[in-house]
């Protein structure tokens, strides 16, 4: 495992309780960070937690309660001194279904939780980056945001609404020491693909070159290098991880 240096930093991981947050909140205390958790399901929360030790604390925070949002924020600019790094991977993949029967009650929830919700976080902590003149965000997109899936058109229209709002918000703060990315990764099997219908997951994987899922370490890997002061010149870009699915 390659090593950067994230001692005395500290990082936001929305949705860290599990799955890809959680792969990548483990990365980034094992580079030196300290991590404080966010996600609204307690019991996986605590369990996190207590495995990543002393650099870990946690909030249950719901994002898309913009207000619980910000006092999240403001809570962990105080008591750690400051906000470095922000990794947003809460998330949703929503119902299967075709555009044509889509219920429109959980399209507004898909739409809610991954496209409204990755505003209330940045627009949350970006203030106190800016106060900082420093700062490293990463949202959690998805290749279904740059090709589309059959049967997945909420999420596919809220990845590529992230994939947009960081291009934007990038571009708002490249005068300043702060990368806005986006990663754009292909299936890894967690606990998200639990509401999807199987022949959809054999969709996903038949469409990914390398032929398996991706590991969640993978997707940590390449977090822990855009999160790192290393990175300082690449900003509102959109990084690929789709095992050659798109190559764009
Ligand atoms: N697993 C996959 O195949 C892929 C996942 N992604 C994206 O990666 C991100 C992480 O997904 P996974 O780790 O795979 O899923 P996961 O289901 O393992 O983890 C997502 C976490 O987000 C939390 N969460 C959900 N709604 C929330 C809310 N309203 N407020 C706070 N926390 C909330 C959940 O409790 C859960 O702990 C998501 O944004 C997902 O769309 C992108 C491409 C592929
Ligand atoms: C490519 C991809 N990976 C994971 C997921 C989806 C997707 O389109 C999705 O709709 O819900 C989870």
């Amino acid at each position: 495992m390659n090593s950067y240096d994230l001692h005395n930093q500290t990082a936001i991981i929305t949705g860290g309780a599990q799955g890809i947050g959680l792969a990548i909140a483990a990365r980034l205390v094992a580079s030196g960070a300290r991590v404080s958790l966010w996600d609204i399901d307690p019991p996986a929360l605590a369990a996190a937690t207590a495995r990543l030790g002393d650099a870990a604390s946690s909030l249950v925070v719901d994002i898309v309660d913009g207000d619980a949002v910000a006092r999240a924020a403001a809570e962990v600019a105080q008591s750690h001194g400051g906000i470095d790094i922000l990794v947003h991977s809460a998330g949703i993949a929503g119902k299967n279904a075709p555009l044509d029967e889509y219920d429109p009650a959980e399209w507004r929830r898909v739409i809610d939780i991954d496209l409204n919700g990755t505003f209330y976080v940045n627009r949350a902590v970006v203030p106190f980056m800016k106060a900082a003149n420093y700062g490293r965000i990463v949202n959690i997109a998805s290749i279904a945001g740059k090709e589309g899936n059959p049967n997945a058109a909420a999420y596919a229209a809220a990845k590529g609404g992230v994939i947009a709002m960081t291009k934007a918000l990038g571009k708002e703060l490249a005068k300043y020491d702060i990368a806005v990315n986006a990663i754009t990764p292909a299936t890894a099997k967690t606990r998200i693909l639990d509401e999807l219908k199987p022949e959809f997951i054999d969709y996903m994987l038949s469409r990914i070159p390398r032929g398996r899922f991706l590991e969640v370490e993978e997707a940590a890997s390449m977090v822990a290098w855009l999160v790192s002061r290393e990175n300082s010149f690449t900003t509102a870009s959109v990084f690929d991880l789709s095992g050659g699915r798109a190559t764009y």
